[in-house]
């Protein structure tokens, strides 16, 4: 496979973050506001400090208002829904974003459920799941699942009429709002998961193959159809035989990428869309506040 059918994130989101920089700046001369994006850490998971640590880096880039919040992981459910109270009511901040995982005495859907939707700009909460589900009213759609359907209609053209897709892996954050975004660009549609029966068969199958199992490397290269485009999800920290660690996602990526017409590595494929998009999703946010209607990203 050449390289040009790696799928570049890493640019692909460079290129999304200045078309966000772009209309931040003409809401600031239209209206004079500024979008605000605020991240909320609990704990001190060591990969979620550095998420959170880019979030504001780039929200800053920008152009945009950064307001971190972090607390210790001893913070109580009721804390921490009063802070989300405090932000839900803060007009600076048109996006409230709780990093997961949180620690074990938080109930991670009680959270989720107080952010109010329209600040919701990582689309977990069942109002916008649920609008992105039936179509009714505007979503807030996920961050990681939008990215990857920009990636993949960057490459396939808007419309996957006609086109199987696979996907494999059925979380909230991931799998399901990904199902619905292919649905809604008219592929046809398998979820998959670790009870299929026979799921390199499954795999075999797609035209579009969206791996989020959170498994390194499970998808193996014969598992994958001759010129299908491969999204890899997974960000998966592995020890190599020196005793060093490095990154690989829940596809063998070397041997699938013989056989695919076009994949996402691990690193620099899907990881950089999720901050972009969430970026793009907080302007939205600020936009709509601004009885605007949304901008073309
Ligand atoms: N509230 C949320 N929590 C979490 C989300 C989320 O979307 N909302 N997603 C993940 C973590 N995440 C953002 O929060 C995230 C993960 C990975 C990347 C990324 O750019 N990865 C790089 C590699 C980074 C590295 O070297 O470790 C890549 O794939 O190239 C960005 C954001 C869980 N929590």
């Amino acid at each position: 496979m050449s390289s040009s059918n790696v799928i570049d994130g890493k640019a692909f989101a460079a290129g999304l973050r200045g078309r966000v920089a772009e209309k931040v700046a003409e809401l600031k001369s239209q209206k004079g506001v500024v979008p605000g994006l605020a991240v909320v850490l609990v704990g001190e998971d060591p990969a979620s400090q550095v998420y959170v640590r880019n979030k504001a880096k780039q929200t800053l880039e920008a152009g945009m208002q950064s307001f971190e919040h972090k607390l210790p992981d001893t913070t109580t459910q009721d804390d921490l829904l009063a802070l989300v109270a405090q932000l839900n009511a803060d007009p600076q901040v048109h996006g409230i974003l709780v990093q997961l995982p949180l620690p074990k005495q938080i109930d991670a859907n009680a959270v989720i459920g107080s952010i109010e939707p329209a600040k919701d700009v990582d689309g977990f909460n069942v109002v916008n799941a649920g609008r992105l589900m039936t179509g009714a009213g505007k979503p807030m759609v996920p961050c990681t699942p939008l990215g990857c359907l920009l990636l993949l209609q960057d490459r396939l053209g808007k419309d996957l009429s006609g086109k199987r897709a696979v996907v494999v892996g059925r979380s909230n954050i991931v799998g399901k709002p990904m199902a619905q975004l292919l649905l809604g660009a008219n592929a046809t549609v398998t979820i998959a998961h670790s009870r299929t029966a026979d799921l390199p068969g499954e795999c075999r199958n797609a035209d579009i193959l969206i791996a989020a199992v959170g498994r390194p490397e499970m998808i193996k290269g014969d598992w994958v159809k001759p010129g299908a485009t491969v999204i890899d999800v997974g960000i998966n920290r592995i020890e190599t035989p020196e005793g060093k660690t490095r990154l690989v996602g829940d596809v063998a990526y070397s041997e699938a990428a013989e056989v695919a017409g076009a994949i996402t590595p691990v690193p620099g494929g899907v990881g950089p869309m999720t901050i972009a998009v969430l970026l793009a999703n907080c302007v939205t946010s600020a936009y709509r506040a601004a009885g605007l209607d949304d901008p073309a990203l």
